[in-house]
């Protein structure tokens, strides 16, 4: 669980005018010896991707933040995005290690769960880590669901209920879009502090409610709302769990409400997704034994009908991010 100190150390907040090589290195632990160009070659690296600028070359040269990087990279900043680079640095970088073995075998080997732990648990027992996976989860999804809200017909509708919804953010992006709309954001009872927290921090106590809701467990989803959504949620299950979660949405729904996916959709084709191939094998290694992966709009569209919806739609999010809409 290590974030990175060093864009929040260079943040304007602090007033400095840049710091050197020498004085980043002891700052964030940098070996600064004589003859050893790694420090200053990860900091340059850096400049080249645009998340430092840097004035001056050599050993007195000053690095700052990027504009990029004081917006997004500082933690505690309205959009850092940071959570997500550490959740993929402690949690999918390692599990990729294990990729072969499951594509050989079939099943992620159980010393893989030893090294990082088990998903299902940080989900379902600890608080420390379901709250750092929350905040990662806010990082990747916060563009995408100010997205949702500009580009679903919110207006048409009442009240949104936001299934898996970590800390909260896709419920307070539509309240803080759409003023009519009520909305909830359910999931399990490690992630309620921090969205409680989150959704405070977005001036939304009141119009947000943090609700614990187990989505497997045999209680109904809660009634009420004309929109249900699962973000980044049905890639995480296998085949039966995502129909049975869609079956779950269209019981709680009235006519004409909607149900909404959002996730990294496959083309219908299976010919040009590098990214949402790569996502749908990050699943797999991360839900272990449940034989997660991610899925086509086709496919959400022949699963959804079979539950009992009538119509669908797709609506482009940031990349090659989509939400999926089924009407009941
Ligand atoms: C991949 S995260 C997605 C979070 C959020 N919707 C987003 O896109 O940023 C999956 C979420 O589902 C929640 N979750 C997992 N199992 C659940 C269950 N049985 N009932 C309710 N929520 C669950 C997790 O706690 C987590 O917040």
């Amino acid at each position: 669980m290590q974030q990175c100190p060093l864009f929040g150390w260079l943040a304007p907040l602090h007033n400095r005018a840049g710091a050197t090589l020498q004085q980043l290195g002891s700052r964030i632990g940098l070996c600064t010896e004589p003859g050893f160009r790694a420090g200053a070659d990860f900091l340059d690296l850096l400049v080249s991707v645009g998340c430092l600028a840097r004035e001056g070359d050599g050993l007195g040269a000053l690095y700052r933040n990027s504009e990029v990087a004081n917006r997004y990279l500082v933690r505690g900043q309205p959009e850092y995005c940071g959570g997500i680079l550490a959740l993929n640095s402690d949690r999918s970088f390692p599990m990729f290690g294990y990729l072969p073995h499951a594509l050989q075998h079939g099943e992620v080997p159980p010393e893989a769960f030893q090294r990082v732990p088990d998903i299902l648990s940080t989900f379902g027992s600890d608080v420390g880590a379901a709250e750092f996976f929350a905040e990662g989860m806010t990082g990747a999804s916060l563009g995408n669901f100010r997205l949702l809200a500009e580009r679903f017909p919110f207006s048409r509708f009442a009240s949104v209920g936001d299934l898996g919804g970590s800390a909260g953010c896709l419920a307070c992006c539509v309240a803080t879009r759409h003023l009519h709309m009520a909305a909830t954001t359910y999931d399990l009872p490690p992630v309620h502090a921090a969205a409680e927290r989150y959704v405070r921090s977005q001036g939304c106590e009141g119009r947000v409610q943090v609700v614990d809701y187990d989505f497997f467990s045999p209680d109904p989803v809660p009634a009420g709302h004309d929109v249900l959504t699962y973000g980044m949620v049905l890639h995480d299950w296998g085949l039966d769990k995502k129909i049975l979660l869609l079956r779950k949405a269209y019981a709680a729904l009235p006519p004409g409400g909607a149900l909404i996916a959002i996730d990294h959709l496959v083309d219908d084709e299976r010919r040009s997704s590098p990214i949402q191939l790569g996502m749908s094998l990050t699943m797999l290694l991360e839900f272990g034994r449940e034989n997660a992966f991610d899925y086509s709009y086709k496919e959400f569209c022949e699963w959804a009908r079979q539950v009992g919806f009538t119509s669908f739609e797709l609506l482009c999010l940031v990349g090659t991010a989509k939400a999926a809409v089924a009407y009941k």
